[in-house]
């Protein structure tokens, strides 16, 4: 099977205190995965160490069948990557915001008037093309979430981490992130409390449990219910 990710018994401790033993989870290319579980029971977490924010303590990961050990070998995965904080706060690069959403294009070597192009249309893809000229910090904290969304969405990852995605937008948003992340032909993992949500994005649900990782039975997609009002498990 070709993976994105391949994680093979994970055990992680925050504190001294073991959060989950023997994680087994693989994400195959293109594939659109879900992880649920209780506050605090590790889902950042696991997407921290997927990410190489966070050191693998027991285990071993892959990323596209590339072993990680040290910090160059996530160095050379960075730019397939995109992550999405849960605290949008912690995403920005510039003040601004078309500049913090062209920020990571331009870094990449993408010229001034491909960023630019680029980025008004992201902006417009996601409807906040009203927000280009805005102070980041000025923003609520649903437009932040959008804001920090765009960055991670233009610069087209082959991998997506996406830790609460749905978080201060409003049901209208929360619609129009169902079709964005439908459209992308990418893989995705998102944490979320938003059992709608993730039940109309994803194709497999794990949950995160003491003893592992569990596969949840299939559900059928997609089927955003549209009278849920952002209904959360
Ligand atoms: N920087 C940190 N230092 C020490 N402990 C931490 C730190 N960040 C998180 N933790 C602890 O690690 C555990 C797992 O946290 P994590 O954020 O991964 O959980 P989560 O499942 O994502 O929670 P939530 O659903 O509330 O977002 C928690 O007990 C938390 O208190």
């Amino acid at each position: 099977m070709s993976c994105s990710v391949n994680i093979k018994n994970l055990s992680t401790s925050r504190d001294g205190v073991r959060l989950y033993e023997n994680v087994t989870l693989d994400v195959s290319h293109k594939e659109k995965i879900a992880i649920i579980g209780p506050n605090g029971c590790g889902k950042t977490t696991l997407l921290e160490i997927i990410a190489g924010l966070r050191s693998l303590e027991e285990g071993t990961l892959e990323l596209f069948h590339q072993p990680m050990h040290s910090l160059e070998d996530f160095k050379s995965m960075r730019h397939l990557i995109g992550y999405l904080f849960q605290d949008s706060d912690n995403q920005f690069l510039a003040p601004v915001v078309e500049d913090d959403v062209a920020f990571s294009l331009l870094a990449s070597g993408v010229s001034k008037e491909e960023a630019k192009l680029k980025t008004a249309m992201m902006l417009q893809d996601l409807g906040i093309a009203h927000l280009a000229k805005k102070i980041v910090y000025h923003l609520s904290g649903g437009e932040k979430k959008l804001v920090a969304l765009a960055g991670v969405l233009i610069m087209e990852p082959k991998l997506m981490l996406l830790d609460e995605p749905t978080n201060g937008l409003d049901q209208a948003m929360q619609l129009r992130l169902v079709d964005i992340l439908g459209r992308i032909d990418k893989s995705i993992i998102i944490v979320s409390h938003h059992k709608a949500f993730i039940e109309s994005v994803v194709e497999k649900i794990y949950e995160i449990t003491p003893q592992g990782v569990i596969c949840l039975p299939n559900h059928a997609t997609p089927k955003y219910p549209k009278d849920t009002q952002g209904s959360r498990d």
